[in-house]
């Protein structure tokens, strides 16, 4: 008889990466940037826009001043602002559900999502999202959970110019667009983070940017 029950896919934490990015890599609509230097893909069209509007509804509602760990003097560094969603929510909720089903990364794994909004001139200067094993933060932000994985990034909307994603190592530019996501690795395959993943949110010009973020680390998150 068929077995027509499928078992999900769980890669856990996404370290080490092998398996999770042939399953990553064979979803329909998926690309991988071509690049020995990082594991970065995406996915164009990921997010229904009714399900972007919801997010950017709520991103609205209840949006904060962003912040930033091991902060280097710089107040122009992050000027964005950000949202904790909650992930009981149903948007966000069936959000995380077609996150995992795409990556195959657990959700046990996964940092609440967070929505990002940039109004005109506000940016978030080069960076990388994994926390600097030697910095000040690390054990604040790592000891429980451990260092940051994989990043999943959705754009839910598209600006009328500027707030492009640049990844300046591998010299890619990646456009906002409604539901696009993006996802890379923030690690080597030895396990320590990856300074090629670096990578800045660009000064939106016209109109306001938003995003959904969701990292996930090499424990549980509790
Ligand atoms: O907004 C972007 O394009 C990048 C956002 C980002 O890098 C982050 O939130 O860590
Ligand atoms: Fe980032």
């Amino acid at each position: 008889m068929n077995q027509l029950l499928t078992t999900a896919a769980n890669f856990g934490s996404g370290y080490p990466s092998e398996a999770m990015v042939a399953h990553l890599g064979a979803q329909s609509g998926v690309q991988r940037v071509p690049s020995p230097k990082l594991t970065l893909f995406l996915r164009r069209g990921f997010l229904s826009p009714d399900l972007c509007a919801a997010l950017i509804e709520q991103i609205e509602a209840q949006r904060r001043p962003s912040t930033i760990s091991d902060s280097n003097g710089d107040a122009g560094f992050r000027t964005s602002e950000t949202c904790d969603l909650d992930r009981t929510d149903p948007v966000v909720a069936e959000t995380d559900a077609l996150i995992t089903a795409l990556t195959g990364l657990d959700p046990a794994h996964g940092e609440p999502m967070q929505g990002q909004r940039y109004a005109v001139g506000q940016e978030f200067k080069g960076h990388t999202d994994y926390f600097e094993p030697a910095g000040l933060d690390y054990l604040k932000y790592c000891s429980v959970a451990g260092q940051r994985t994989w990043t999943v990034m959705i754009y839910l909307n598209q600006t009328e110019a500027g707030g492009a994603t640049r990844f300046k190592t591998i010299d890619k530019i990646v456009q906002p667009e409604v539901g696009k996501l993006l996802a890379w690795n923030n690690l080597r395959p030895d396990g320590t983070p990856n300074p090629a993943t670096i990578h800045q949110g660009m000064k939106v010009r016209s109109g306001v940017k938003y995003v959904v973020t969701k990292w996930f680390r090499m424990r549980e998150w509790k």
